[in-house]
């Protein structure tokens, strides 16, 4: 039975003999078992299975044989459910002979079966088939049923409809847990509408929202240049220039779960990306929202309402006769990471720790929590952890965040509610457990990255730091959304932090925002590449924009094309894999430009306007592994013409413009820091957007003209490197045919800031060594005063004083000379590093 991949296919009648001859151990009572059974199997949707295996006397115990032998269940749904019936029965592959009675205890209190989980049994069937990982456990913790009818979530709609028109049998049926704090706290037992709660509420969704062009971005007579076609797609049109100074217009492709354009109200917002997760927190889900984008690209206008509804409609869900009764609570806490450290936001910005536990669950000690039962309270603590945020002047923007805020939603279950502030000492502190959570993470400007060769240390190692952490970020995401076992949330203080939120039951969305002005066209594509590398390896991601777009597609155009027809003839070029982008050299370098985005606005946001209603509802669809191949085909395409935004600012340069330019950009590969810049030698570019330490990524284009110039003009840093700038260094040369390449000095682009990154870690243990050092003093100025208290009494022995004394302050020598050549390594490491960073700035 444990080869059943090739079985699979067998008929409906050869199973159901294979049934027949064995029959298995029997139900106890024979015939109420198998009404049993057959509700079981009616409760799933598998009613068709019920009547041979009731007329058969079969029990629970051969719900595998359904499942591997392909018995009725042809469809990948009907055995995923099936295979969930199974779970939510804790079926055992090694049952025992005792004869099997459905009861509250063995109907759900436990998530895992050996049986069910083992490798082999995982083996057998495939991932494919069936995705464990993406089973809920919280399916699985109903007791006891209660009495009230249940009210289905305002939230979720459509959800509830399909409940109803769906499994009759279960519908509307809910349990509840035992009273016992220590019970499984969630509820929902009805199969179809656990699952489609949880079908609904992809496990990765990545969001863009575009704002509307500033006061002063218009009063620079500055264009949009980012349109947004339909709900879940959008263009960039990114102005270049070639080496002969001719005008051309680059089109950027790219799908999202979906797109928001600048019409999109903030309510919208909150309906597209967080409210469908709001009921799945009281799922034991632990979600985390995160903006990411350049500076002034609308992080913080985007983020800050978002807790305060989510927070509205926890308390909401509260109250609601599911819930009322549990004991439950919304705790709120609000913190940020600057620099590497934790300091909490709601307490005068005191310095915080963060400590594993035994079992692994991050704890950050001192962090204050702060019950909240109603909105105007969570409005409060933002408005006061927003006043506390660190903000500095920086090379981007004067007003740029530097920091990265998260604020946390946590529903917890109490025994006994004394007093609404306590520390955050754990899971299962007294301030109770944990059933869910939602992280709001307003991350820094992602361009601070960049900022690693402009001013001072500081400023340089906070940027070191910001780099570090979006990237790791990216990893644990795309880690997350693969299943994989080993979640590289060590990668930086974010991710420990939100460790939590990458096992087990999570959801995660990122909106990425972006600014539509054609200075910022760079960060806008470097935003949604890291957007599109997050999405494009997600198996949730949706196949028909994988399909469509699974990563970035580039079409190059005429610029003479006025903005309504441009392209309808054009001869698209799309690449496939890592964003193998081609990039004309000559481009002018506007990060200077980017740095200047203005921050106000004449105009509210209006109403989200009918033409980007978004469909909450996720489609799941297959694997998208595009990017970890390395490979990139050609493909026509006809550009679409209805353009919301695109400006006719490019058709004024249709006299210098040339004919469309059909481009094939190799894929991406590596350049070693030693390695001379040149043509050819691939690199596996599955791996060419992991970080490498000692790593400049460099495009190289197939043009055999490219010539050079050696020098930087229009020498583009790829536009992908804004999170991996930090530990690796790319740029892409076009294969334009004009293009050239830039010199050998390309390497000294960037500085790798390997060397920030050991001191960020020196620092640290400079620090603890001074802690230590501290006391180990005080240890010895106890001795110190024992040695006093003992020579100064009648009829000491000097002799033994002064021994004694002697070693003592040998000790405190040797501790006080240790923490000096600690120091004085670490101010040489500075000294070096600075050097070396003034070296490699460009000048
Ligand atoms: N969708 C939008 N509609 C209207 N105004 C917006 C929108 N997005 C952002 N803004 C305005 O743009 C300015 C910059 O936005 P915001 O401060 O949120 O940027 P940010 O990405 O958080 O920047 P930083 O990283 O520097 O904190 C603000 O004045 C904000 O009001």
């Amino acid at each position: 039975m444990r080869h059943m991949g090739g079985q699979m296919q067998q008929s409906n009648a050869a199973t159901a003999t294979a049934l027949y001859e064995n029959p298995g151990p029997t139900v106890s009572g024979g015939d109420a078992g198998d009404a049993v059974m057959a509700r079981w199997l009616q409760s799933a949707g598998l009613q068709h299975l019920a009547s041979p295996v009731a007329s058969n006397t079969v029990d629970h115990r051969l719900l595998p044989n359904l499942l591997m032998q392909g018995y009725g269940a042809q469809s990948a749904e009907e055995k995923q459910r099936l295979f969930k019936l199974m779970r939510n029965l804790n079926f055992s592959g090694e049952s025992g002979s005792e004869p099997y009675t459905p009861t509250a205890q063995n109907s759900g209190a436990f998530a895992a079966s050996d049986g069910i989980y083992s490798p082999e049994f995982r083996g057998d069937f495939g991932a494919g088939l069936l995705d464990l990982h993406s089973m809920d456990d919280t399916e699985l913790l109903s007791d006891h049923v209660i009495s009230e009818p249940f009210e289905t979530s305002p939230f979720m709609p459509a959800v509830s409809n399909a409940i109803e028109s769906d499994f009759d049998m279960m519908a509307n049926r809910l349990q509840k847990v035992q009273t016992d704090v220590d019970a499984p706290v969630v509820f929902y037992t009805n199969e179809k509408e656990s699952s489609t709660r949880e079908n609904n509420v992809a496990k990765i969704k990545v969001v863009v929202r575009k704002r509307p062009l500033n006061k002063k971005e218009i009063a620079r007579k500055e264009d949009d240049i980012v349109t947004v076609c339909d709900d879940s797609s959008l263009t960039v049109h990114e102005p270049k220039l070639k080496v002969d100074l001719t005008a051309y217009i680059e089109k950027h492709e790219f799908c999202f779960d979906a797109v928001l354009d600048e019409n999109v109200a903030n309510d919208e917002v909150y309906r597209v990306t967080v409210e469908p997760i709001i009921p799945t927190i009281f799922q034991r889900t632990k979600a985390t929202c995160f903006a990411y984008g350049q500076t002034g690209s609308g992080k913080t206008y985007t983020m800050k309402p978002l807790p305060l509804r989510a927070a509205e409609d926890l308390v909401r869900l509260l109250h609601q006769p599911v819930y009322r009764g549990q004991r439950f609570k919304l705790w709120l806490s609000f913190f940020e990471i600057y620099g590497g450290k934790l300091f909490d936001l709601l307490s005068d910005r005191k310095k915080l720790c963060m400590r594993e536990d035994g079992r692994q669950q991050v704890c950050i000690v001192g962090l204050q929590e702060f019950e909240v039962s109603d909105v105007q309270l969570v409005m409060d603590y933002i408005e006061r952890g927003n006043a506390s945020r660190s903000t500095g002047s920086t090379g981007a923007n004067e007003e740029s965040s530097r920091s990265h805020a998260i604020l946390q939603l946590v529903v917890k279950k109490h025994n006994e509610v004394k007093d609404s502030r306590r520390n955050n000492d754990g899971n299962e502190s007294k301030g109770g457990k944990v059933v869910g959570k939602i992280s709001f993470i307003d991350l820094a400007g992602s361009e601070r990255g960049a900022d690693t060769t402009d001013n001072d240390r500081q400023t340089r190692i906070e940027g070191a730091e910001i780099n570090k952490s979006l990237l790791a970020l990216k990893e644990c995401i795309r880690a997350l959304d693969n299943d994989q076992i080993h979640i590289p949330f060590r990668g930086s203080k974010l991710t420990e932090v939100l460790r939590d939120s990458f096992v087990g039951n999570s959801r995660t969305v990122m909106i990425s925002c972006i600014s539509p002005n054609a200075g910022s066209c760079e960060h806008t594509l470097n935003t949604l590449r890291y957007a599109d590398r997050v999405k494009s390896l997600s198996k949730n991601g949706n196949p028909k924009k994988d399909q469509a777009s699974s990563s970035p597609s580039i079409i190059k155009e005429s610029s003479s094309a006025p903005s309504p027809s441009f392209g309808a003839d054009t001869e698209d070029v799309y690449e496939k894999g890592q964003e193998s982008k081609a990039v004309d050299t000559n481009r002018r370098d506007l990060r200077k430009e980017t740095y200047n985005v203005s921050t106000d606005y004449d105009k509210p946001p209006s109403s989200f306007s009918s033409n980007t209603a978004f469909n909450a509802h996720e489609e799941t669809g297959v694997t998208s592994s595009a990017l970890e191949k390395e490979r990139f085909d050609v493909r026509s395409s006809v550009i679409s013409t209805g353009q919301k935004t695109y400006s006719t600012l490019y058709s004024q340069n249709s006299a210098d413009t040339e004919e469309k330019v059909q481009k094939v950009s190799p894929p991406r590969r590596k350049v070693y820091r030693d390695e001379k810049l040149g043509i050819g030698s691939k690199r596996d570019a599955a791996n060419s957007d992991l970080p490498t330490t000692t790593s400049y990524k460099q495009q190289i284009t197939n043009n055999s003209n490219a010539a050079s110039i050696g020098s930087f003009p229009g020498l583009k840093r790829d536009g992908a490197s804004s999170d991996l700038q930090t530990t690796s260094h790319k740029q892409q040369i076009s294969n334009n045919p004009n293009a050239v390449s830039s010199g050998s000095k390309q390497s000294e682009l960037e500085p790798p800031d390997e060397s920030i990154n050991e001191i960020l870690e020196e620092e640290e243990a400079l620090i603890a060594a001074h802690r230590k050092e501290i006391q180990d003093t005080m240890e010895i100025v106890r001795e110190e005063m024992e040695l006093l208290a003992k020579v100064d009494q009648p009829g000491s022995h000097i002799d033994n004083y002064v021994t004694q004394l002697s070693f003592v302050l040998s000790r405190k020598a040797a501790s006080l000379v240790g923490l000096q050549a600690r120091l004085a390594r670490f101010q040489h490491r500075l000294k070096e590093q600075e050097i070396l960073s003034r070296k490699r700035v460009p000048r």
